[in-house]
């Protein structure tokens, strides 16, 4: 009875299979390293490269890593908090549906009042710019230490709890992409957890400590410091505000709770997303009003076009009778649900992320334009996209057949209008 519900083998294997997965796992944390201590020479040049390397054994401290798990932990006993509502995530395999607690907003209003408590009391948040390097490498500890205590929990997990993504029965590539859909202990969900919680908040207080410790060295913040720290925060807060729709994104419906995102979460995020701040610290930018004006304009049209893009589409999926959404365009699918063909849906195929991408360009254009390294958020996460945008589109094509080839004709443009 059980057996129709079991997660088909993966068969089609993305990253370039096994061998692209084992690349990727050493990568990604070379990545951060070689990024952070570029950041921290006078050049910042990325051609200097190797970047000095400092011993190993002085990015080991017990301390920090303590520090990294009390934060953890004190999201976890936030998440776990009776306050906010209960809702359901989408149909599973098995035809049930797991149930998530909505309260990260709340907990980021604790955080910030336990942050600012700790403040007033004296608290040098700089403390994290001072250990960033040491931070960065507890926080990998932490995501192999994680990724390798999931993957053996899985090898335990039902077959109808495996994820369509990480089921290919190669343990490099399973260990990677993830091969449990939605690990958890008690009604404790790890990946849901991990997605918005100590990441993404641990992204703001990076960046709230970069500005700390440029007020220390040079009496008070740059505006350029301002601007990233506020257009960050604002895209933190906004996911943390709408964290409901994160129950439909390919993350938490496909893959699997891997190092891919455990690793992404937990450091990629606070560490990598944070270079700009980290830059700015050691590599002040003089930033004209206009400029300042100009970069706040182009975020705000990222901003725009993310936010109404991805609300049009939450509307539209949670109700279709949403007068909101009433009045657009849509094409049937032999799947009984409809595609937008009309508004930001019917302007380019991920409208979502363009708006993005406009972000990040913002996001980078206040440390000036005499460095690349700043820059990296940008190209990254540009390849990022459009790697997943084809992700999604095979997916999409698997689930409506025709109907989304009809999609691709009406709207020929996948994410840059004219473009691509
Ligand atoms: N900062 C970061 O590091 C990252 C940010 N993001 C952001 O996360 C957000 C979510 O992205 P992501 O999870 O990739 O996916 P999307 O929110 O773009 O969702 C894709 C899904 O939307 C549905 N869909 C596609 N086209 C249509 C249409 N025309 N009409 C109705 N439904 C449609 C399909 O699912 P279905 O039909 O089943 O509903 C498709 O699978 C984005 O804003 C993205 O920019 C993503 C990755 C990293
Ligand atoms: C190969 C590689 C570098 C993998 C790591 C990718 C991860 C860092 C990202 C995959 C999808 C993500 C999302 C967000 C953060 C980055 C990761 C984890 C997100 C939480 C950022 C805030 C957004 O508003 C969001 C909630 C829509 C978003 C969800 C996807």
């Amino acid at each position: 009875m059980m057996d129709r519900y079991k997660t088909p083998r993966t068969k089609e294997l993305e990253f370039g299979g096994p061998l692209g997965a084992m690349i990727l796992i050493f990568l990604m944390p070379a990545t951060i390293f070689y990024l952070l201590l570029t950041c921290r020479t006078e050049q910042a040049s990325v051609l200097n490269f190797p970047p000095p390397l400092p011993p190993l054994s002085t990015l080991w401290s017990p301390h920090t890593f303590l520090l990294l798990l009390a934060w953890v932990g004190l999201q976890a006993a936030l998440y776990m908090l009776p306050m906010g509502k209960v809702t359901e995530g989408i149909v599973l395999r098995d035809k049930s549906r797991l149930q998530y607690r909505i309260n990260a907003f709340h907990a980021m209003g604790v955080t910030a009042l336990v942050v600012g408590a700790g403040l007033a009391a004296g608290l040098r948040l700089s403390y994290i710019y001072d250990n960033f390097l040491q931070l960065a490498f507890s926080a990998l500890l932490l995501a192999f230490g994680l990724s390798f205590l999931l993957y053996f929990k899985s090898l335990f997990a039902p077959e109808t709890a495996l994820a369509p993504g990480g089921n290919s029965g190669n343990p490099i590539y399973d260990f990677f992409m993830g091969h449990e859909l939605n690990p958890r202990i008690g009604s404790f969900d790890l990946k849901y957890f991990c997605e918005l919680r100590p990441g993404l908040l641990g992204w703001a207080l990076v960046n709230m400590a970069m500005l700390m410790k440029e007020t220390e060295l040079r009496g008070s913040p740059s505006l350029a410091m301002l601007l990233v720290n506020a257009f960050q925060l604002l895209y933190v807060v906004d996911a943390l505000w709408n964290e409901e729709a994160i129950l439909t994104t390919m993350d938490i419906v496909h893959d699997g709770f891997g190092f891919m995102l455990v690793f992404g979460d937990l450091a990629w995020v606070p560490f990598a997303y944070s270079l700009q701040a980290y830059f700015l610290v050691n590599h002040p930018q003089k930033l004209s009003l206009p400029m300042a004006v100009g970069i706040l304009l182009l975020n705000g049209l990222g901003y725009c076009i993310f936010r109404s893009a991805n609300s049009q589409k939450n509307t539209f999926r949670r109700n279709p009778n949403d007068p909101r959404v009433t009045g657009l365009k849509t094409i049937p699918t032999a799947t009984g649900r409809r595609l937008l063909v009309s508004g930001w849906w019917g302007f380019v195929r991920h409208p979502n992320y363009l708006g993005d991408l406009i972000m990040a360009l913002a996001w980078s254009l206040p440390c000036g334009l005499t460095h690349v390294l700043p820059y990296f958020y940008v190209f990254y996460f540009t390849v990022l996209l459009i790697h997943r945008e084809a992700r999604d589109e095979h997916q999409c094509l698997r689930k409506y057949g025709l109907a989304w080839q009809e999609y691709c004709r009406r709207v020929p443009y996948r994410i840059f209008p004219y473009l691509y």
